[in-house]
């Protein structure tokens, strides 16, 4: 039997199991077919939920840096952010003020003051760059939290300063940003796990804010106070990213970061376009592969790698629910396990078995 280069390069299958884990387990499934390949983990992040941990994972002698922040609905939350051997100071969004810190959900009221307070840790720390990791958030609060974290001050018609949330910015008279911390010398880069604008059907508050919990009411009150914020910062909040994280990118770029796509930066420093070189096959996945997916996500940005590089990808997905056809195989937990409950269950049993499919059917695919 030919001897293969397998690189797999999961997201994570966000709420049932980090991208480490499910790497291992389709590796670990492969295997049990074909003990011989040699295969190469790559856990990927697209700048949300898991994106500390996909450094943490690939760069050697990154230092994980303990702080504590004020969490979307104001508990305390034990967090970290991460010290690259480089100076560079990596910070998500989804560890410090996450949609997972939260229950019950606050669509209206739970803000991004805890990420503002890590980046600020980094700051006093004295790191050179800052890497900015924006998805999984529980808020849509423009990124208000995170600015007033910084320094910016946000004020309503009698000069007091707003309370935080997305609630908060319907009293929003007077943005100044004047106070804002300095950038590091080498910058910020925002790393976004989506593509949305700031405002309108495609915006924060339109695609996101249901999952934060919003009802269609609540939905047309969170966008008519982001629209508030962007009319009083001078940022376009057509541009493509701008929506992440509930427009924590918007705010994040009038504090001067700049934006980038969060898989491509992430595959980037990981090393996926170099480990592809010499593959044999790709297995990505995520978990759940729909009409988002395409828009920047972990799946679509490997799969043109993997194009570009003339390597068959498979895809291993909880559920699918767009077209696959681009992919040389694509396998769904929900299939393999009988129901979206069975596989929710045991995330990892069904990704073994879904990566020793794989690699039955893996002769046919290249
Ligand atoms: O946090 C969010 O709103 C989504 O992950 C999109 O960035």
């Amino acid at each position: 039997m030919t001897v293969l280069t397998v690189v797999i390069a999961p997201d994570s299958f966000k709420g049932t199991a980090p991208a480490q884990n499910a790497a291992r387990a389709i590796a670990d499934g492969w295997a049990s077919v074909r003990p011989a390949d040699r295969l190469v983990l790559l856990p990927m992040a697209d700048g949300g939920e898991g994106t500390l941990d996909a450094f943490d994972t690939a760069v050697p002698h990154a230092r994980r840096m303990p702080v504590e922040v004020q969490g979307p609905d104001n508990q305390p939350v034990a967090s970290s952010w991460l010290l690259l051997p480089d100076g560079t100071g990596v910070v998500e969004l989804a560890n410090t003020s996450g949609l997972t810190l939260l229950n019950p959900l606050r669509p209206l009221d739970a803000h991004t003051l805890g990420f503002g307070q890590a980046i600020g840790a980094a700051l006093d720390h004295g790191v050179d760059r800052l890497l900015l990791a924006l998805g999984g958030s529980a808020s849509t609060d423009g990124g208000a939290g995170a600015m007033a974290a910084l320094g910016a001050l946000f004020v309503d018609a009698t000069n007091r300063p707003i309370r935080l949330g997305n609630r908060g910015l319907g009293t929003l008279a007077k943005a100044d940003l004047t106070g804002l911390r300095e950038l590091p010398a080498g910058g910020a880069q925002i790393l976004c796990d989506v593509t949305n604008p700031l405002l309108g059907p495609n915006g924060a508050a339109a695609v996101f804010g249901p999952q934060k919990g919003a009802t269609e009411a609540q939905v047309r009150g969170l966008e008519s106070n982001l629209t508030r914020l962007a009319r009083l910062i001078r940022v376009d909040p057509s541009l493509p990213g701008a929506g992440a994280a509930g427009g924590t990118a918007f705010g994040l770029l009038a504090w001067g970061a700049t934006l980038a796509p969060g898989a491509a930066a992430i595959g980037e420093a990981l090393g996926v376009p170099a480990a592809l070189a010499g593959a044999s096959v790709l297995i990505t996945g995520e978990g759940r592969f729909d009409a988002q997916s395409a828009a920047g996500k972990v799946p679509s940005y490997l799969l043109q790698l993997a194009a570009d590089a003339g390597v068959p990808a498979m895809l291993v997905a909880g559920s699918i629910e767009a077209d696959t056809a681009a992919f040389a195989v694509a396998q769904s937990l929900t299939t393999i396990a009988g129901s979206g409950a069975l596989a929710m269950a045991d995330p990892l049993r069904s990704l073994r078995a879904a990566g020793a499919a794989l690699a039955r059917e893996v002769d046919s695919a290249r």
